[in-house]
């Protein structure tokens, strides 16, 4: 079943079609990430959904409702995570979470929310005295404040540092886990194919590519790399002819193929024989993050 349906979506700004007949759905359950450059549609699609900015054309159905006159009955059951909420700053962080519990008839405890996002040390910190990561982690638990069956969730975790990028991952996979259905914008590749079951990507207020993670890698059609240090003593030379150019770069030897196996072969029975051990060997399929740039490369989106 869809949570979202979105048809032929439509909205301009003066001369800039930011959304320019978007059609897409998200399933019940499914974590979808929207991608693009900057400036791509996507903040513009998303508070359509949200319900925050009006359409010029096309039909949207969220949770059953016109997120355009959905009211208060639509907004109890969806959770939503700005890029940059304004907050309160003099606030504690356990004032401002459960006054925003407080405005759900259904509703999460706000300690264990506090908790789920790993601020139980700042709980009496007062905003204005958070680090930008853990006003993040704070927008995130008012997001979820009203327990939502849809989450929407900006960039969620820009800024963040590693280990707490991790663990926003981790709790993100723990809500789709609960059955949350969630949409996702980044522009962290690692972060869609981590936690997306389907990316679309948009370009210049258009979807120019739907699919899974996977998908998106395979049908890419981008070469895999073989790639090794040149052993010291050997000549470029002598690396036995492939059935594409091989490349050297400081040092490195490159071979882009799409046809991997013969060549790998090919190159590792040439070191066997020379009793070359290759130890930094590797070979790196295409990436999402490669299939991504190759879909918006020369895209200028800052329109
Ligand atoms: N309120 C507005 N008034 C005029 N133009 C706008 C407005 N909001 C967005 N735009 C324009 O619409 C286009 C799409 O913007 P949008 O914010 O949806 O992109 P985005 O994909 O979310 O970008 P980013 O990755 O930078 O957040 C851009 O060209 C932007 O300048």
């Amino acid at each position: 079943m869809a949570t979202i349906e979105v048809r032929d979506l439509a909205r301009a700004y003066g001369p800039v079609r930011a959304v320019d007949g978007v059609t897409f759905t998200v399933d019940d359950g499914e974590i979808f990430a929207l991608l693009g450059p900057n400036g791509a549609g996507k903040t513009t699609t998303v508070e359509i959904l949200e319900g925050y900015r009006t359409r010029d054309a096309g039909t949207v159905q969220v949770l059953g409702f016109d997120p355009a006159n959905g009211g208060a009955a639509y907004r109890a059951r969806i959770g939503v995570v700005l890029q940059s909420a304004g907050f309160e700053e003099e606030f504690t962080v356990r004032e401002l979470v459960r006054l925003q519990t407080r405005l759900y008839p259904r509703h999460h405890d706000p300690d264990e929310l506090i908790d789920l996002v790993g601020l139980s040390a700042k709980r009496t910190t007062r905003v204005k005295n958070l680090s930008g990561g853990q006003r993040r982690r704070l927008d995130l638990a008012l997001g979820l404040a009203g327990a939502p069956e849809l989450l929407f969730l900006d960039e969620p975790t820009t800024g963040f540092d590693p280990a707490a990028r991790h663990r926003a991952w981790d709790l993100v996979a723990g809500l789709r886990d609960l059955g949350t259905t969630i949409l996702l914008t980044t522009h962290y590749l690692e972060e869609a194919q981590r936690l997306a079951d389907r990316v679309g990507v948009l370009r210049a207020g258009r979807l120019v590519t739907i699919g899974t993670p996977e998908e998106l890698r395979v049908h890419s059609e981008l070469p895999t790399v073989i790639s090794f240090g040149l052993p010291q003593d050997v000549g470029v030379r002598e690396i036995p002819p492939l059935n594409v150019p091989v490349g050297v770069q400081d040092g490195r030897v490159y071979v882009r193929t799409r046809d991997p196996v013969p060549d790998a072969a090919r190159l590792t029975g040439w070191a066997d024989a020379r009793g070359l051990a290759l130890p930094d060997l590797a070979v790196t399929p295409p990436t999402l993050e490669d299939a991504y740039l190759a879909l918006t490369e020369e895209a200028d989106d800052g329109r």
